[in-house]
């Protein structure tokens, strides 16, 4: 009974509480009942959506770092909706770099130089595409932000009416095959987007005619040859448990053309190229990891310059704290102290467990005694060839590709005036006569003929200034 007394109080106090509470019965009731009801409108409503949305229709998802993504904004920029749509992107040929503006052709007519072409194209939000008489819808958003991981991709996410896939599976090989239209003729250059966290293509160039690469006899050919075979032969790799990975080093003095032979073959193996500056200063070893895991499908990669790239891993490691002794005035020493990538990393990139397999890897350097032996041992490097100065029959072609076939005889007379110049040595000393002694190279012909274009007579006659 004690026990009752004392809890009397509690009890009074619990039954005023309740007495108050109904006085605010009513609005409590309310604001529970409208919050809780409508969370569960909402969810009720999201999950029947999802559950129509996965019955009736069927979607696909993309990122800008898969090829795909490319094809489906190819085909919507040059899809009727777009010259219709009112929500849209300007692009002109100057504008940073998007994908579809270097199908179309963005050159000034020679009527209109001063005007500058411009293209509409789909712009971040929802689109409204007709293919094949059907409606898909296309929700296109561009991530800004991050800079070092795949939130800086951009994202499709394409849906349309109908639970089979096959409609969308037909939409997005349609556009396959119309970038691959696009493309051809075409040679595709990628290189690393500001982050270095995927490939983005960047130039989209006229192949290159191999017979307007003049390389000492036979080089080109060489070089095409060895590449057909390997590329023919995955099983043949396979078998015999070498990684299918072939490597190539084109040194020699610069302009001798080491880049426009590979950009040739490219388009002659109807490959892509990317390719990487190993300076870049957003570069790391991951990033180029996984830059060279996730290469387009069919590219040669390019590594230009590699000695130099070499130089800079070299000067950070022997200079994480301190400044490099060898510094001069015009080095950016922010740069040397900062290489992005080290040797080793490099090294397993190129060849390594992490290494992607199928694929052709070209280097060229100006300085091949500069690179480490790991480098170019076989397996990293399994061909070299030494891309020299011009000889009398690379002068010869260079000539006559520039002043057209019937120029043959005149080639002759120019090659003779060079061999002249030869002769002459330095300080009136007797020359040897060779042309290569002269050290030409293919890039100084080039920028005699521009001189006279179209004047052969007067490139004969000032052949001497190329020695200038
Ligand atoms: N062998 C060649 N045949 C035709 N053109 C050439 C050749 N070599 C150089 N050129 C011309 O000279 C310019 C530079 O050529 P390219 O970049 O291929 O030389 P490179 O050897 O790669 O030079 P670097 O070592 O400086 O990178 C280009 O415009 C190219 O057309």
């Amino acid at each position: 009974m004690e026990r009752f007394k004392n809890a009397q109080p509690v009890v009074q106090w619990c039954m005023n509480s309740l007495k108050n509470l109904g006085k605010y019965a009513t609005p409590i009731g309310i604001i529970l009942y409208s919050e809780i009801g409508s969370s569960i409108v909402t969810s009720v409503a999201s999950t029947i959506k999802s559950v129509l949305g996965r019955l009736f229709m069927s979607r696909a998802f993309l990122t800008s770092k898969d090829e795909a993504f490319h094809w489906i904004m190819l085909w919507i920029s040059e899809n009727e909706y777009s010259s219709r749509a009112n929500h849209f992107s300007v692009l002109t040929s100057k504008t940073y770099f998007d994908f579809s503006t270097h199908f179309f052709n963005m050159s000034p007519s020679e009527k209109d130089k001063n005007k500058i072409p411009v293209k509409f194209v789909p712009s971040p939000g929802t689109h409204i595409v007709k293919f094949e008489g059907k409606y898909l819808i296309v929700k296109y958003s561009k991530q800004s932000g991050g800079s070092n991981n795949s939130e800086s991709d951009d994202q499709l996410i394409i849906s349309t009416i109908g639970y089979q896939p096959y409609f969308l599976r037909a939409f997005i090989t349609h556009c396959q095959e119309t970038y691959v239209k696009s493309k051809h003729g075409k040679t595709l250059i990628y290189v690393p987007d500001i982050y270095c966290d995927n490939w983005e293509p960047r130039i989209c160039r006229n192949k290159r005619d191999p017979s307007t690469v003049v390389l000492k006899s036979d080089l080109y050919e060489g070089i095409k040859t060895d590449a057909q075979e390997f590329l023919a032969n995955q099983s043949w790799y396979h078998r015999h448990g070498i990684p299918f990975r072939r490597g190539y080093l084109l040194h020699g003095p610069p302009g001798t053309g080491k880049s426009s032979a590979v950009v040739a073959l490219a388009g002659d193996l109807d490959m892509n190229i990317c390719m990487v500056n190993l300076t870049a200063k957003s570069l790391s070893d991951e990033k180029l990891s996984g830059l060279l895991l996730s290469t387009p499908y069919n590219s040669i990669i390019l590594l230009e310059d590699i000695d130099h790239a070499i130089e800079h891993t070299a000067k950070a490691s022997a200079n994480h704290k301190s400044i490099p002794e060898d510094v001069n005035d015009n080095d950016d020493l922010s740069d040397i102290m900062s290489s992005p990538i080290s040797l080793a990393g490099l090294l397993n990139c190129i060849d390594g467990v992490i290494a992607q397999e199928g694929r052709l890897v070209f280097m060229t350097t100006n300085s091949p005694h500069k690179l480490p032996e790991a480098l170019v041992r076989p397996g990293r490097v399994d061909v070299k060839h030494l891309v020299d100065y011009s000889d009398e029959e690379q002068c010869r072609k260079m000539f006559v590709n520039f002043y057209g076939e019937e120029s043959q005889e005149q080639a002759s007379r120019f090659v003779s005036a060079l061999k002249k110049v030869s002769l002459a040595g330095p300080l009136g000393h007797v020359g040897t006569g060779s042309i290569v002694d002269k050290k030409i190279t293919t890039a100084q012909l080039q920028g005699h003929f521009l001189i006279y274009k179209d004047k052969a007579e007067e490139a004969i006659r000032n052949a001497d200034r190329l020695f200038v």
